[in-house]
């Protein structure tokens, strides 16, 4: 997306330090950092006096130059950091991560406020300069505009459609829980970690409707795919993640976890390329087997609409996000669920108790849910106080605007993006695109030094928004005892099942998650199965204390790394 400014101009001073290779620290490079950090110094007291100038700018600490707030800010848990400055600003207030403003939306009113009665105007993407390197604003998640107008629909249909085809998604995930209960019990009631496991039957369920098929829980390719998911989604809420995003291209000269992402994404699009180049030889558009064959299809047919959307730049990045967004999700939340479990056991002898009288011995299916009003209490808890996207994925206002008094101004959107999306670029192009031209001109006029600082100036104007999930599933006017683990706020007190508008943990308005209902059943039906096999209890004299896990990360978390479960059978 933001590749004509983002890749390295050859500044003689930059390639001198770094020889177009490797860093190595001499004088030059500290004169080639001290020379990046004035420039972004005055750019930054420049955009100090501009944002001084919004009318209304939603308040919030005052920032420091070059750096803004990161200062106090926790950055392994910034949804903490924020609900402290809700206390103080209100639930409309700004921060600023580096150079690059964002406007945070606290508490269930506002957050809906936003994302449902303003939808139309929320529901952009701000440019996270690790994710547009990435994924160059092609896939689902990252993607804005008509791309991801596209994209979306396109999953939608087709998670649909596999969901009601002759095997549905359903039976897979039963038959996947059997593989599950198999393997747990060839453990034979002794200590393990869970994490392969879960991850293995989870990354099965998204591999059947992408590539139709299944994978042995040792088989290397699933640990290799799951390794290098797991390990990015780790590496979200490292240090240099955020120097990148703020600084991307000072980062982009130095070591460190940023590249290690970038690496790994490009080792998983290597096998998306392999296997659908496979697929594409073996495609039959009349039985078509998966998501990829209906997106191989897509392309055969040939219409304008599908030229334009239906590349292979989109498709390799779309299965990425699927692949991630549905394999590190789902099974977070069903590892909560089991250390959960152990933490109350009064708790999990009652859903056993449930599932004994509705289920008995049978399998368990979607449909024995409505009979189960205290099962799906517990899983409704676990999803709100495991909170595993506490602050979603960043959105962006498509146009300047006034929400709840306040001014936010709209993230400049790329223009190439915008113009040319993920078509080859060509002079006819020009004509539309002022701001690249004029930049062009400019780069021209300045010489190699202005292409690194101007374009990433004039993407960090506008703010992005956090939509803070983490404070609507906290939120006390909605639960009764918001820091606990309580099935209650899910129940009525004639032991119903209570719907409660502010549990959001797939979000809410345009860009809710994609694949809400098959994390549904998932959950269901793989909860209900091991509870049916299993009792989950700690190892003799491990401590449960769930406030020494991370409670998840910047976007998508990882947890309970090192916590082992006995599960023993019936
Ligand atoms: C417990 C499981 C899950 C949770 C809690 C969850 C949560 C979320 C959240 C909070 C978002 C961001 C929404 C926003 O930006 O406002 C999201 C987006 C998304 N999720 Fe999920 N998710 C889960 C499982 C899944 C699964 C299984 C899939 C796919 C098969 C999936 C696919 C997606 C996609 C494609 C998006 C991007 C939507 C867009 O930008 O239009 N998710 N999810």
């Amino acid at each position: 997306m933001l590749k004509l400014f983002s890749e390295r101009p050859n500044i003689p001073l930059f390639s001198e330090a770094t020889k177009g290779h490797e860093l190595h620290f001499t004088m030059d490079l500290v004169t080639v950092l001290l020379s990046v950090v004035v420039i972004l110094f005055l750019v930054n007291t420049f955009r100090n006096q501009k944002q001084g100038n919004d009318k209304n700018f939603p308040p919030g600490p005052k920032p420091l130059p070059i750096i803004g707030n990161i200062h106090i800010m926790d950055i392994g848990k910034p949804h903490i950091t924020f609900m402290q400055l809700a206390e103080k600003y209100g639930t409309v207030f700004s921060f600023r991560i580096g150079m690059s403003k964002s406007i945070i939306l606290c508490g269930y009113e506002t957050i809906k406020d936003a994302l449902i009665n303003h939808a139309e105007l929320f529901s952009e993407r701000p440019n996270i300069p690790l994710f547009s390197e990435a994924t160059k604003g092609h896939g689902v998640i990252f993607s804005t505009g008509e791309n991801w107008k596209a994209m979306r629909r396109f999953t939608l249909s087709t998670l649909r459609d596999y969901g009601m085809g002759r095997r549905t998604i359903e039976d897979k995930i039963t038959e996947e829980s059997e593989y599950l209960i198999h393997k747990l019990k060839s453990y034979e009631g002794k200590a393990f970690d869970n994490i392969t496991s879960i991850y293995a039957a989870v990354t099965n369920i998204i591999v059947s409707i992408l590539l139709s098929k299944r994978f042995d829980y040792e088989d290397p390719t699933i640990l290799r795919l799951m390794g290098l998911v797991n390990e990015n989604v780790k590496l979200l809420s490292s240090p240099w993640v955020v120097l990148y995003n703020c600084f991307p291209l000072l980062a982009k000269l130095l070591p460190g976890a940023h590249k290690t992402i970038f690496e790994n994404t490009k080792e998983f699009h290597n096998f998306i390329i392999r296997t659908f180049t496979k697929q594409k030889k073996e495609l039959d558009v009349n039985d078509q087997r998966n998501l990829i064959d209906a997106y191989l299809a897509k392309q055969r047919e040939g219409k304008a609409e599908n030229i334009k959307f239906f590349n292979n730049d989109n498709l390799i990045s779309l299965v990425g996000d699927l692949f991630g967004a549905g394999m590190e999700t789902t099974s977070t939340t069903l590892r909560w669920g089991i250390l959960l479990m152990m933490k109350y056991p009064e708790i999990q002898k009652k859903v056993q108790n449930e599932i004994e009288r509705v289920i008995g011995s049978a399998q368990p299916q979607m449909e024995h849910r409505k009979e189960m009003p205290y099962t799906d209490a517990v899983i409704h808890e676990i999803q709100r106080f495991g909170d595993i996207a506490p602050a979603a994925v960043p959105h962006a206002t498509s146009q300047d605007v006034t929400f709840r008094g306040y001014f936010i101004p709209k993230k400049v959107q790329n223009e190439i993006e915008r113009v040319i999306g993920s078509a080859q670029p060509q002079m006819e192009h020009r004509k539309e695109m002022p701001y690249t031209d004029a930049v062009i001109h400019e780069i021209q006029r300045f010489g190699d030094i202005a292409p690194a600082a101007v374009p990433h100036a004039t993407s960090q104007d506008g703010a992005t928004v956090i939509a803070l999930i983490h404070s609507a599933l906290r939120d006390k006017d909605y639960f009764e005892k918001p820091e606990e683990f309580y099935p209650g706020h899910f129940l009525d007190s004639a032991g119903n099942f209570k719907k409660n508008e502010a549990f959001i943990p797939f979000s809410i308005g345009k860009r809710s998650c994609a694949g809400e209902t098959l994390a549904k059943m998932e959950i269901f039906i793989f909860f209900t199965s091991l509870l049916q096999n299993f009792t989950f209890h700690p190892p003799p004299g491990a401590k449960l204390d769930l406030l020494l896990l991370p409670w998840g990360q910047q976007m998508l978390p990882t947890l309970m790394k090192s916590v082992l479960y006995l599960a023993d059978r019936l």
